[in-house]
């Protein structure tokens, strides 16, 4: 579904932080992406999300993506710090977010309503979200880009800021979309959780990517994440 070839990049000319790294995910992959801090976890997703532009070549669906823009109506990235506007109710925040990304009204407000409630977050949509908290902030940012149904889904640190309830039901989300034939790559240092729902686990160490299985990533989790 998504290949990346030949990535190299660094924010600095003499410091490489990709070397030429390749790899290829599936639909249906839940693939953890772990390493230590500063490794290009976040670069790395940034580059996929088209937020950087970086010397590789991207294949969607077995094409090869001349402008790597192609793949952003298929796309849906969350950040660590979800972009939402503080001046704004959660719910004019959700309705800018569904205009965004021209996401026809049934749809958003069937898919944006049944994540809301599961959050238990109904409650908050008149409030200006200056006055969220960071869980918060993330209920209502899941709830209205992922009503978009993309094909990929990029997760930065996703879980961190959900009480164990929503963690339950962010992973329990994730796998559901990756059943219904969806790519999730996230980033996580919540080490059970992670190979919990992780179908595959890429790490970055000094520049090149490596795949371990889900097995010995249990292993190595014990250690570091
Ligand atoms: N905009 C930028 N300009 C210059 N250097 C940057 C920029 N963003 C990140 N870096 C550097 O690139 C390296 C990789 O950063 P990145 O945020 O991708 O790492 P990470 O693996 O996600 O780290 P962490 O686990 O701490 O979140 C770090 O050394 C960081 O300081």
């Amino acid at each position: 579904m998504l290949a990346v070839r030949n990535l190299n990049f660094g924010y600095e000319k003499d410091k490489p932080l990709f070397k030429g790294i390749s790899f290829e995910a599936h639909e249906g992959d839940i693939i953890w992406l772990r390493g230590p801090n500063g490794c290009g976890k976040t670069t790395l997703l940034r580059i996929i999300a088209q937020l950087i532009e970086a010397d590789c070549e991207i294949y969607y669906e077995g094409r090869n993506l001349t402008d790597g823009r192609q793949i952003l109506s298929q796309l849906s990235y969350i950040p660590v710090e979800p972009y939402l506007f503080d001046y704004l109710t959660g719910q004019e925040n959700a309705n800018f977010i569904r205009a965004l990304f021209d996401i026809p009204e049934e749809q958003f407000n069937q898919e944006f309503g049944r994540m809301i409630d599961g959050f238990q977050m109904n409650h908050a949509l008149k409030q200006f979200v200056q006055e969220y908290s960071l869980g918060m902030r993330h209920k209502l940012y899941w709830s209205s880009v992922l009503a978009r149904q993309t094909s990929i889904i990029l997760l930065d640190e996703p879980f961190s800021s959900f009480d164990p309830e929503a963690q339950a039901m962010a992973s329990q989300m994730l796998t559901d979309r990756a059943k219904a034939g969806a790519l999730i790559i996230f980033i996580s240092h919540l080490k059970d959780l992670s190979r919990e729902i992780a179908t595959r686990t890429l790490e970055i160490q000094n520049g090149l990517l490596y795949e371990s299985s889900k097995e010995y990533a249990k292993k190595e989790a014990e250690n570091y994440v």
